[in-house]
């Protein structure tokens, strides 16, 4: 079957209007490149057409390239149209230097491919909020088009590159006023115009322009090459370990100093090798494993509508609650603050007003829309607002009888409709709902700190929570522009129980002699935002101590008990609030590593009755890496085993979006089955014969490894199998 077309309609005109079909974001297929083809060869040949408009349909121009095809290209498999014929052959031969002038009547998207196509054309005609960018780095490739031949000539080199290395679009606006575009008009008049335009370069009174060919915008050669000095060292610092942004650079530079035609050939050669790497499978991985975790077997496959939220209700002010309450209030939900005293709910308030004033500070958000956005948080300090709300997120501290207590309040004064959702990181639902008649409608609604910037939003159903209120709860976490991922009821749910061992096994191989700095610096050069030392640092002692009960309460048999965060409690040194942890805290908040901490070190291992391991004092980078991370993945196998989690993608979202596991390495359980479960196995087992159960491999991790099976085979891909 075909997937997407073209269709060519000839005005009297004699404007060929060529239509991209292909829902539901007219992304450029294999099959849309061979129409374009067909439909442009057509056009230019016909007597009755004099120019040429091409734009999308159903109001969006293209998302791109058909990110789905990545996949067909990386198996090998040779198609009817392949990326080089389209970027030389139609873009550039057919489209650009086609016989009649082609314009672009942009609306929605053009995205990647959808831009690059737009580029091709001799002028650009646009609605003011198209968004228009090249996202492919995003995607771990570079633009393959001639985008990074033809944006530096269109906007100059620094704002392409900006452009480029971001991966953020611009609005239509900003890109008429950076000459990408040639004219901007409303959704209704874009077609009149970019038929207009079309035929007033046929007669001459507009130009004729090919961008490839542009002089204006580029940057003299050695201007160009210090920009490009430039891109290269930040991009090296934000993403030293990532290549094809540098390629990116180099591929630009490669067009500016042989010229276009042959930087158009240097970036097919380069696309055509980064679709193949590891980043780029991993990153596409990513790209459809998000889009994918709102789709949940059994829930959304229903046909359930979600229900309108117009009011939604918060108990607590404190760091989550206030944050909640800021992401809930961005999107123009109304909110009401409850608290239990004037000190706390003033406290609260002013929180969610600092989080707004430092979006104003940063120019992110204008004083009217502040004004505007704030008015829709009321303070309360009882209930009697609450009887019209239609959801309610709790988030009081981490006390079991205290939220028991407060959700059978809820029960008494919410509408009988009204979600009831609980911001708790790890105290079982069932206890939290058990003393109400209500728990069809509780769920853990999981934000992370601070919640108004973190993407994640892990969505807890117990076994009663309808499927209703999942679906009401997806809807919010979509609109609030969360990732929301489901999972099922455990201590710690998903996140934090499978990031549980990422802390402990740090603490074991300090306590057996390796170095605190060595292992955040190794764990940091692997890609995570932090190492599991500064990462306790920022969470406090306070709860990762709190958090450490809960898991040797329910998981003793392989928790490792140490008595260190206690023993640097009990001196003040507690994290990042209290200017010391692990690290010693400036005014700015830079980390220092601090030497006093190895007396600490030695206390505890005298208490655990530890001696320090030779083999463990000297490690790799790549057995650190292994010792704290094969843990992860080992508690990652059973929370896939209990069904916590649905599939192995949504834990590689919730690890990329809930704790920064590196996307380049397609999250948790992709990145272990590149490694193999085989590996992994005999790893894990051979430790657990030396240091004990907490690296002791569960059995879905080993009945895997004995048939080699990948971790992210379903479970029933699995049975077949073994
Ligand atoms: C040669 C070239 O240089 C190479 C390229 O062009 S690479 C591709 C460049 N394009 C991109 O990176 C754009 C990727 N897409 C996006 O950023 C977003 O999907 C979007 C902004 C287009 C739309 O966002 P939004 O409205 O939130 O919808 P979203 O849920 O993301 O997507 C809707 C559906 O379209 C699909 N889709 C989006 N872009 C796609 C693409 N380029 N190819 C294939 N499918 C795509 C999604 O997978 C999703 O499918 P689903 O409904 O089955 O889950």
């Amino acid at each position: 079957m075909d997937k997407g077309r073209t269709v060519l309609e000839v005005g009297a005109d004699g404007v060929a209007i060529i239509t991209i079909i292909n829902p539901p974001v007219n992304s450029l297929s294999f099959d849309v490149f061979r129409s374009l083809k067909e439909t442009f060869d057509e056009a230019n040949e016909r007597e009755d057409v004099k120019a040429i408009v091409v734009t999308g349909a159903k109001g969006k121009f293209s998302g791109g390239f058909d990110i789905n095809a990545f996949g067909i290209m990386q198996k090998g498999v040779v198609e009817k149209t392949s990326p080089g014929l389209v970027s030389v052959d139609l873009l550039t031969d057919t489209i650009e230097g086609g016989r009649k002038p082609s314009v672009a009547a942009i609306d929605g998207l053009a995205l990647g491919g959808g831009l690059e196509l737009a580029m091709a054309c001799n002028a650009r005609i646009s609605t003011p909020v198209a968004q228009l960018g090249l996202p492919e780095l995003q995607l771990g490739v570079i633009p393959g088009g001639g985008g990074t031949q033809r944006l530096p000539r269109l906007v100059g080199l620094a704002k392409a590159l900006e452009m480029m290395l971001t991966s953020k679009a611009i609005k239509g606006d900003e890109a008429h006023s950076l000459g990408l575009v040639d004219a901007l008009v409303s959704r209704e008049n874009l077609l009149d115009t970019a038929r207009q335009w079309a035929l007033d370069i046929v007669d001459r009174r507009r130009p004729w322009v090919a961008s490839l060919y542009k002089t204006d915008k580029i940057e003299p050669l050695g201007e160009a090459r210090e920009i490009l000095k430039f891109a290269r060292t930040q991009a090296k610092k934000r993403a030293p370990n990532l290549n094809h942004p540098l390629v990116c650079i180099d591929v630009i530079e490669d067009g500016i100093v042989a010229g276009p035609r042959a930087g158009l050939w240097k970036e097919l050669e380069a696309f055509e090798a980064l679709v193949a790497s590891d980043t780029c499978k991993s990153l596409i991985h990513i790209f459809f494993s998000q889009r994918g975790t709102s789709k949940v077997p059994g829930v959304t496959d229903r046909g359930l509508v979600p229900r309108q939220v117009k009011k939604v209700g918060i108990l607590g002010g404190g760091l989550m609650g206030s944050g909640i309450a800021t992401a809930l209030i961005l999107s123009n939900y109304p909110v009401i603050l409850k608290e239990v005293n004037e000190k706390f709910l003033e406290a609260g308030v002013n929180r969610v007003k600092a989080n707004l004033q430092s979006r104003v500070k940063k120019g992110k958000m204008t004083e009217e829309k502040f004004g505007k956005t704030i008015a829709l948080l009321k303070g309360t300090l009882d209930y009697e607002s609450f009887k019209d709300v239609d959801l309610v997120i709790e988030a009081v501290i981490e006390n079991v009888s205290l939220k028991q207590q407060i959700f059978t309040e809820l029960e008494k004064y919410c509408p009988p409709h009204c979600i009831l959702a609980s911001n708790t990181s790890t105290i079982d639902l069932n206890l939290i709902g058990k003393k109400t008649k209500s728990e069809d409608r509780i769920i853990g609604a999981h934000f992370f700190s601070p919640a108004h910037v973190m993407p994640l939003l892990e969505i807890v159903r117990t076994k009663q929570t309808s499927p209703q209120i999942i679906v009401d709860l997806l809807d919010i976490g979509r609109k609030i522009r969360k990732t929301p991922v489901v999972v099922g009821n455990c201590t710690g749910f998903a996140v934090n129980r499978v990031f549980f061992p990422y802390a402990q096994a740090a603490l074991f191989l300090v306590e057996h002699g390796a170095d605190v700095y060595q292992i955040d610096k190794a764990i940091t050069k692997f890609g995570m935002p932090m190492g599991p030392f500064r990462l306790v640092d920022l969470v406090g002692f306070g709860v990762g101590i709190a958090t450490g009960m809960q898991f040797i309460e329910n998981f003793p048999e392989r928790t490792y008990k140490s008595m260190l965060l206690s023993l640097m409690q009990e001196d003040k040194r507690s994290g990042e609030a209290a200017h010391k942890g692990f690290y010693l805290y400036d005014d700015r908040r830079r980390a220092n590593p601090d030497p006093e901490v190895k007396n600490y070190i030695e206390k505890s291992r005298s208490i655990s009755g530890v001696t320090v391991d030779p083999k463990l004092v000297k490690l790799s980078e790549k057995d650190i890496i292994e010792m704290i991370f094969f843990p992860v993945v080992n508690e990652a196998c059973r929370v896939l085993d209990e069904g916590i989690a649905v599939k192995a993608a949504d834990l590689d979202i919730a690890t990329v979006f809930g704790m920064g596991f590196p996307p380049y390495r397609g999250g948790l359980v992709f990145w272990a089955d590149s490694l193999g479960s085989k590996y992994i196995y005999s790893r894990l087992a051979e430790w657990s014969k030396l240091y004990g159960d907490f690296f002791n491999p569960s059995a879905y991790l080993a009945a895997r490894a004995a048939k080699g099976i990948p971790l992210s085979a379903s479970v029933e891909q699995a049975q077949s199998r073994l």
